[in-house]
């Protein structure tokens, strides 16, 4: 088989109904499969051999690596072969090859667990998230499951739920044409580091059909070149925060500027001037309440304290508020109004600082590291 390219086209990704693309995965070489991988992983690979997807010459094969399983290079994958579309083209169907799938993970950890992140912003987010899928498990019961018990071959529980959610969000791939999300099982074995600085790496590129097939191949490119025997990593996202990332993933990254505080302030109703405020807010593309990533050692967004100062306006300083100062106002809200305008946004900044540590029942200084068995 060696050499030889077939493809498998998967049901699972596209459906007669939908008309939408179906992916087909090709595989130009063969690989033996590493006899350090779980039984489950070897069996899916042998399964992979026998239907000729992989080969001994497959570029890539899972491997057992600091992350759980990854995928590790039987070859040089050089810069040039990269850039004139030297592709790992692959796609697979398994399931449960993660040693942790920890969005599901840190989900279904019990309150007197989730304390331990107690005053963290990921608590909250984590706890709106547990409610939400649980909202979207009863929905999807009452409307899918129940109607249509007959097509399920076991009872679906709240946890199953939690644990489709948390494969989507943690291995699922996104901005697909005709497709939102797609799960590639064998491709979703692929890790990420921070030291790949680009998104750039699904493609989808027309079947052997050409241009106008319906089938297509996934092809997931190395951003970086890569020596035998390596793991290849991608960059899963360049925007998310490490609380996002620990949500999705269960890790934080290294990259600089993830680390990020979530700073939410309002204009209250009961403010004396709020359709004023409002007005000024709305025209310079804020609202009634506004959120400011604050990012570890990077400046402060230059909106916050324009946007501080004017919630703290009032007594001799809200002439600034008159229809004559409209269009200029916001320009002399970059700067310091007043004495009492600047003591009282912080006085208001230092409440919020203070209410967000007081959630934490430890210091920095109390805090223990414990190593974690689940933990890389
Ligand atoms: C798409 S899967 C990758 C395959 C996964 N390692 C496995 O064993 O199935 C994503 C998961 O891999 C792990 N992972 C990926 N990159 C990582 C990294 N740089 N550090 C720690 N864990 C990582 C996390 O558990 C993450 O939720």
């Amino acid at each position: 088989m060696a050499g030889h390219c077939r493809a498998v086209s998967w049901a699972s990704l596209s459906g007669p109904l939908t008309r939408k693309p179906s992916y087909k995965a090709s595989w130009t070489y063969m690989a033996e499969s590493d006899p350090s991988v779980p039984p489950q992983v070897q069996t899916f690979w042998q399964w992979l051999r026998e239907e000729g997807v992989v080969s001994s010459k497959t570029p890539v094969r899972p491997g057992v690596v600091p992350e759980g399983l990854g995928l590790v290079t039987q070859r040089d994958i050089a810069k040039t072969e990269r850039e004139a579309g030297g592709r790992l083209p692959m796609a697979t169907l398994y399931r449960h090859s993660s040693r942790v799938y920890q969005f599901y993970y840190i989900l279904c950890r019990s309150e007197e667990e989730l304390s331990e992140i107690q005053g963290t912003q990921l608590l909250s987010t984590t706890l709106d998230v547990k409610k939400y899928v649980q909202s979207e498990f009863l929905k999807v019961k009452k409307e899918v499951i129940l109607p249509n018990w007959q097509l399920f071959p076991f009872p679906i529980s709240l946890d199953d739920f939690f644990w489709a959610f948390g494969i989507i969000r943690s291995r699922a791939f996104s901005r697909l044409r005709g497709q939102s999300l797609v799960l590639i099982p064998l491709v979703d074995l692929i890790n990420h580091s921070h030291t790949v600085t680009t998104e750039d790496h699904a493609h989808e590129i027309p079947g052997p059909a050409g241009l106008f097939s319906w089938d297509l191949l996934f092809s997931l490119r190395s951003p970086a070149p890569v020596k035998a025997g390596e793991q290849v990593f991608i960059q899963y996202n360049l925007k998310k925060s490490n609380a996002e990332f620990v949500l999705d993933y269960g890790f934080v990254d290294l990259m600089p500027n993830r680390d990020k505080y979530m700073l939410t302030l309002k204009i209250s109703e009961s403010d004396p001037y709020f359709g004023d405020k409002l007005d000024i807010a709305e025209s310079n593309d804020l609202g009634q309440t506004a959120c400011f990533d604050i990012i570890l050692d990077r400046p402060l967004p230059p909106t916050m304290f324009p946007y501080l100062r004017l919630i703290a306006l009032g007594g001799s300083d809200a002439f600034l508020l008159e229809s004559s100062f409209t269009d200029s106002v916001w320009h002399h809200l970059e700067l310091p109004v007043s004495r009492a305008n600047e003591e009282l946004l912080c006085r208001s900044v230092q409440h919020v600082c203070k209410s967000a540590l007081s959630g934490y029942h430890t210091t920095l200084e109390e805090v223990t590291i414990h190593p974690c068995s689940h933990c890389f």
